[in-house]
């Protein structure tokens, strides 16, 4: 892999002001453990706070809006959260997937803009247990990236990907190392189809799905495993940087 392994803090609809002193710790520690590139994604109301705070760690958002400023009320758009300090946006999770019934269109709409803003974009694939359990897990999460990748012109500049099997998100369980080995392997050879395999190499694909402090070595250790999306375990300083530090130990390994 020819980047530092990247581990991105999603913190999800959680974190007020007070959470701030978390990220603060998250930087401060993120300073010592150069061979880790360390992220976080806070909700939109911190974004600005966190990117302040932050001299080490990366700072992003969860999602934007596709449009341009305009009549929409309630919604924030690419180039305010750029404006607010972000450096990229995580498109395409399950959870905006399902809750808001975010389609392959949309998303791709949110890609075109977030890279018209300047983001990277952090773009997130996974099946749910059905398709697993029918043995079709692999065409399904080939299928979400196939309309999304040619959309990235600079693919190493601009795209990580992060495959969170849905039914791993939260729940405790996590994927096995030959399932999370066999999904990368194929989302890496699409990379290769699509970009060629010098670009390729350049794309990061993160695991995401019940990532803590004392499966984060094992699972970093993984063949095509470039770092972690972590939910639950980033909203502490304290279970992060056990990540951070599993990562750090996986790449000196
Ligand atoms: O974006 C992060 C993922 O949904 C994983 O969440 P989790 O670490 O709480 O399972």
């Amino acid at each position: 892999m020819a980047e530092r392994p990247y581990i991105v803090g999603n913190w999800k609809m959680n974190g007020t002001r007070a959470m701030l002193s978390e990220a603060r710790a998250i930087d401060r520690a993120a300073q010592r453990y150069m061979k880790v590139e360390v992220a976080v994604a806070p909700p939109y109301t911190l974004i600005h706070a966190v990117h302040k705070e932050a001299e080490q760690i990366g700072v992003g958002a969860q999602d934007c809006h596709p449009g341009a400023e305009g009549a929409h009320t309630g919604d924030i758009n690419a180039s305010m959260i750029a404006d607010a300090g972000a450096k990229f946006v995580i498109l395409g999770h399950s959870e905006r997937r399902q809750d808001h019934s975010e389609t392959k269109d949309l998303i791709n709409a949110k890609i075109e803009s977030a890279l018209e803003a300047g983001l990277r974009v952090i773009l997130c694939c996974g099946e749910p247990l059905e398709t697993r359990d029918a043995g079709k897990a692999e065409r399904y999460v080939l299928d979400q990236l196939k309309a999304a990748l040619p959309l990235f012109e600079d693919p190493a500049e601009r795209l990580t990907i992060a495959y969170e099997p849905i039914w791993a998100i939260g729940t405790g369980r996590t994927a096995t190392s030959e399932d999370i080995a066999a999904m990368h392997s194929a989302i890496r050879a699409l990379l290769n189809e699509t970009y060629g395999e010098e670009a390729s190499s350049l794309v990061r694909i993160l695991y995401g799905g019940s990532v803590k402090p004392d499966n984060a070595r094992d699972i970093l250790a993984t063949p095509e495993v470039g770092g972690a999306l972590v939910g639950g375990a980033s909203l502490s300083a304290e279970s992060f940087l056990g990540i951070v530090v599993g990562a750090s130990e996986a790449e000196e390994a």
